[in-house]
């Protein structure tokens, strides 16, 4: 299949002063994807986004849209010809126009027949062709949202951008209403890319994730690549609750994990495992390559069970269980790690 690039960034770096704010970074979206830029509060989303809107400019490299260079050295585009569409948190809808009112703004340029037919299409699209003249106030926030969306879909821009587009609303209609967005965007195969800092988010409702740390780029990547075969313990490190075994090799005859046997002993190795790579070997099961973990704390979260356990004198892990069987603190059990969870890095300390 032929795949489409509608943004190529090459080298891009910024700087607010003398700060570096996004540092040599290079990527390339397809025609349709969906892009989530996560990363930690100040690691410079917000300002990757501006700088592909044209709000910013860069200081080196190069952004091209749709194969047009968009900014490079001091030639820059201004935002209103790069044709991309913005929905940013604080770019609220304009409270004295309807609805309507509100989507016809940046299409200004049509016919009237074409701006009442351009306004049904983006209205139906969001499914609130029932409130057409209503004012925004009279709407929920996730409503308003959706109306800012089809504002901003209504002049068929070649990239939609979203700046924290959910960030306003309480968590249930925040799950939905992305899920809702991820299927309009799909549905229009409009290029998105939206920034996040939650993680679940990301991984949920992009095609493909840019992880940004301290304004570098440290995996661009799907969603099942990022967790699960992350590049480094940054990424690894994004996805909730994670275990550290530190200086493996001093560990080896605990944990007894054969995929090590090879490493170098005199590189500093240590590796990672998410809580659901932990198992429990019962009684019967022969396996040998176990260790012994004592419960120490269990925290009960509804569809899972999240279990602290001490592993001798070597500092404790997480495991996440379905069933409460056998969990009682105190209790000594016989553990395993899935090797194929495991990531293992080499690291300075
Ligand atoms: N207008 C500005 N002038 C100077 N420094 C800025 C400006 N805007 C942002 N910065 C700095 O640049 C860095 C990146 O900021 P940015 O807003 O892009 O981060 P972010 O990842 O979007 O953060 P958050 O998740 O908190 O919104 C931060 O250190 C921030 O303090």
């Amino acid at each position: 299949m032929d795949h489409k690039i509608i943004l190529k960034a090459l080298n891009i770096t910024h700087k607010y002063g003398n700060n570096i704010s996004i540092n040599n970074i290079s990527f390339e979206i397809i025609d349709g994807e969906i892009i989530s830029i996560l990363g930690p509060s100040g690691c410079g989303k917000s300002t990757l986004l501006k700088i592909i809107s044209g709000i910013e400019k860069i200081q080196d490299g190069i952004l091209e849209i749709d194969k047009n260079i968009m900014s490079h050295g001091a030639y820059h585009v201004p935002t209103e010809k790069r044709n991309v569409g913005l929905v940013f948190q604080d770019l609220a809808l304009f409270p004295h126009l309807s609805i309507r009112k509100n989507i016809e703004y940046g299409i200004s340029y049509l016919s009237n027949d074409e701006k009442k037919q351009r306004v049904r299409e983006m209205l139906a699209f969001v499914k609130m062709e029932k409130f057409a003249d209503t004012y925004p106030h009279l709407l929920s926030g996730g409503q308003q949202q959706r109306v800012a969306l089809a504002r901003s879909l209504a002049p068929l821009p070649k990239l939609l951008l979203l700046d924290e587009p959910f960030s306003g609303l309480d968590i249930s209609l925040r799950k939905d209403l992305g899920i809702e967005i991820k299927n309009i965007l799909k549905k229009s195969k409009m290029t998105s890319i939206f920034v996040t800092h939650d993680a679940n988010e990301a991984l949920m409702l992009s095609d493909k994730i840019i992880i940004l740390n301290n304004g570098q780029m440290e995996q661009f990547d799907t969603p099942k690549n990022i967790y699960t075969k992350p590049f480094n313990s940054t990424v690894a490190s994004f996805f909730g609750t994670i275990n550290k075994i530190q200086n493996y090799q001093k560990l080896n005859n605990i944990f007894k994990i054969s995929k090590l046997n090879n490493q170098r002993q005199d590189i500093n190795i240590n590796i990672y495992f998410r809580p659901d790579a932990v198992t429990i070997l019962n009684e019967i099961n022969s396996d040998s390559s176990f260790f012994e973990g004592k419960i120490i704390d269990i925290l009960y979260y509804g569809n899972y069970i999240s279990v602290l356990f001490s592993i001798s004198e070597y500092g404790t892990i997480t495991g996440y269980f379905s069933s409460a069987e056998n969990l009682e603190i105190g209790n000594t059990l016989k553990l395993k790690i899935n090797e194929n969870m495991l990531f293992v890095f080499q690291e300075n300390e």
